[in-house]
């Protein structure tokens, strides 16, 4: 995974878009997304074969546009559908359960919002890890008090030189301190998802960016 992938890193479920998910993606692919995670989870989220379905039709999208295709959790609908990548966090399978069970090409991203985290994240072989919250969420139902992005300059000032990626709570109002704090990108799930125009909020999210 180069860092640039990682500059605008949309996530989206199902039940977190306004629209339709399909059209919400393509818009903000079109807006300039560079990364996308399908994260079905929460409140009305599919599962078994819709669940699975609904992945396909969003891998066939990121595939049109070059655009790596990332599944949240599910390491097995991940292996199934040969996507380019998984996410686990610090509650889910570890990176070298995942690593056994998935081909060396996928890349293997990981929560980590600690130096000793972020560091074990590192040697376990982890190709990159998202830091947060960031800011107050209302998207992730147990996420934790935020960290600020402070938290990722702590890791750059502690040796943590792997591709990392801020979330939780960004906008474009917020988006440009991530980046001057140290990260390669930011991850967005309702400021994209939730916007009535997905490639107008994604352009403007990018531009801040860079
Ligand atoms: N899904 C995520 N994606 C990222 C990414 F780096 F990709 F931006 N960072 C952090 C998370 C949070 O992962 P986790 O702690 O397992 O919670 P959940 O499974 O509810 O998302
Ligand atoms: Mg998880």
């Amino acid at each position: 995974m180069n860092r640039e992938q990682l500059l605008l890193y949309f996530i989206m479920g199902t039940n977190n878009s306004a629209g339709s998910p399909l059209r919400v993606l393509t818009n903000a692919i079109e807006g300039g997304v560079t990364c996308f995670q399908f994260r079905e989870k929460g409140q009305g989220a599919l599962e078994g074969a819709e669940k699975e379905q609904a992945a396909r039709d969003m891998q066939a999208i990121c595939r049109k546009h070059g655009v790596p295709f990332i599944v949240n959790d599910d390491i097995e609908l991940a292996l199934e559908l040969q996507a380019d990548g998984i996410h686990v966090g610090q509650d889910d399978e570890s990176i070298e359960a995942v690593r056994k069970k998935c081909p060396d090409y996928m890349i293997v991203g990981v929560s980590a919002k600690t130096v000793n985290e972020a560091a074990q994240a590192q040697k376990q072989g982890a190709d990159y890890i998202g830091t947060g919250p960031m800011f107050s969420t209302t998207t992730k139902a147990d996420a934790k008090s935020p960290i600020g992005p402070g938290a990722i300059t702590e890791l750059r000032e502690n040796g943590i030189d792997l591709p990392v990626v801020g979330i939780g709570g960004i906008k474009k109002e917020n988006a440009s301190e991530v980046i001057r704090a140290g990260a390669d990108g930011v991850s967005v799930i309702s400021s994209i998802s939730m916007d009535e125009d997905p490639k107008q909020a994604a352009r403007l999210l990018k531009n801040q960016l860079t």
